[in-house]
């Protein structure tokens, strides 16, 4: 830890995408601060902020800034969607720009803001292939013998998509824990249940790993939408309605683009006496 930074608190921002929420530090300069300690900490709803993921942004190389995820459990994800679009909101807004590239885990993404104020994201193409999918060894890449036949998704971070009669009536947390933690994920997986609901337009609730259920989950979204393609029941341009909102998918030939609202709550700094609590 950073004692300069703890002898005078950590700042930090506080964000959201659809009520998908996000403790965001800026440690582009000095040390990263962040460890699992804090990271759960942090995400305590009580006793710290409360997050869906904490998001760091770092310096780069060949790109505008680095971004790396955690959820509030303390453990990494390798996307996180709504946090790309609200870090990417903020950087554009400093930087003085209308898009930005960033390096993750995944890879450079790139993000724009639309003339209607949106900002959307390029997650990058869908991961499908067993090869490169190291949470389904020697499985179907499409379909996994697990009851429901759901299809497996890679987003940077894994997705298992079910599609079910009315995602409306179901409890993702009654379903979404055994399959989060299935033997077929040995890294655990994001669990998605989602329902036609229109042409093209898509109702879906979900279980996020690390986290549980949350308003909306980008990348999840990004996945049900390559999954409702794959299965033959939309297009390549969708509307996903989520808890907290609608996201708009677009599957194009460079990645899968994701646009929705950003929203920048308040600025804070953790004080020197939780700092040294952890
Ligand atoms: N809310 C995020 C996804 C977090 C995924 C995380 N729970 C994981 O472990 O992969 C999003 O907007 O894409």
């Amino acid at each position: 830890m950073n004692t300069a930074r703890t002898a005078s608190g950590l700042p930090f921002m506080k964000m959201h995408g659809l009520g998908n929420d996000f403790v965001v530090i800026d440690a582009r300069e000095g040390d990263d601060p962040v460890t699992p300690a804090l990271a759960r900490a942090l995400g305590d709803r009580h006793r710290g902020v409360g997050f869906d993921q904490l998001a760091v942004i770092r310096p780069a190389q060949g790109a505008d800034f680095t971004l790396d995820f955690w959820n509030s459990d303390g453990s990494r994800a390798g996307a996180c969607g709504n946090a790309t679009r609200c870090v990417s909101d903020y950087m554009m807004r400093q930087l003085g720009q209308d898009r930005v590239t960033l390096l993750t885990e995944r890879g450079e993404l790139g993000a724009v803001r639309r003339a209607d104020g949106m900002v959307s994201v390029n997650m990058g193409a869908p991961i499908l292939d067993a090869a490169q999918i190291p949470v389904l060894p020697g499985n179907d890449p499409a379909h996994l013998p697990l009851e429901g036949d759901p299809i497996a998704v890679g987003m940077g971070n894994p997705h298992c998509v079910f599609f079910v009669e009315d995602a409306n009536s179901l409890d993702p947390a009654a379903r979404g824990p055994a399959v989060e933690h299935d033997p077929l994920f040995p890294e655990r997986t994001n669990v998605e249940f989602a329902s036609l609901i229109g042409p093209d337009h898509l109702r879906m609730r979900v279980w996020e790993r690390g986290t549980g259920i949350t308003l909306a989950c980008g990348s999840g979204t990004c996945a049900t939408a390559v999954a409702a393609n794959l299965r033959g029941l939309t297009g390549k341009h969708v509307l996903v309605d989520v808890d907290g909102g609608q996201l708009e998918i677009d599957w194009r030939e460079d990645g899968v683009w994701m646009t929705g609202p950003t929203a920048h709550v308040f600025d804070a700094t953790l004080t020197p006496e939780f700092l040294a609590s952890l």
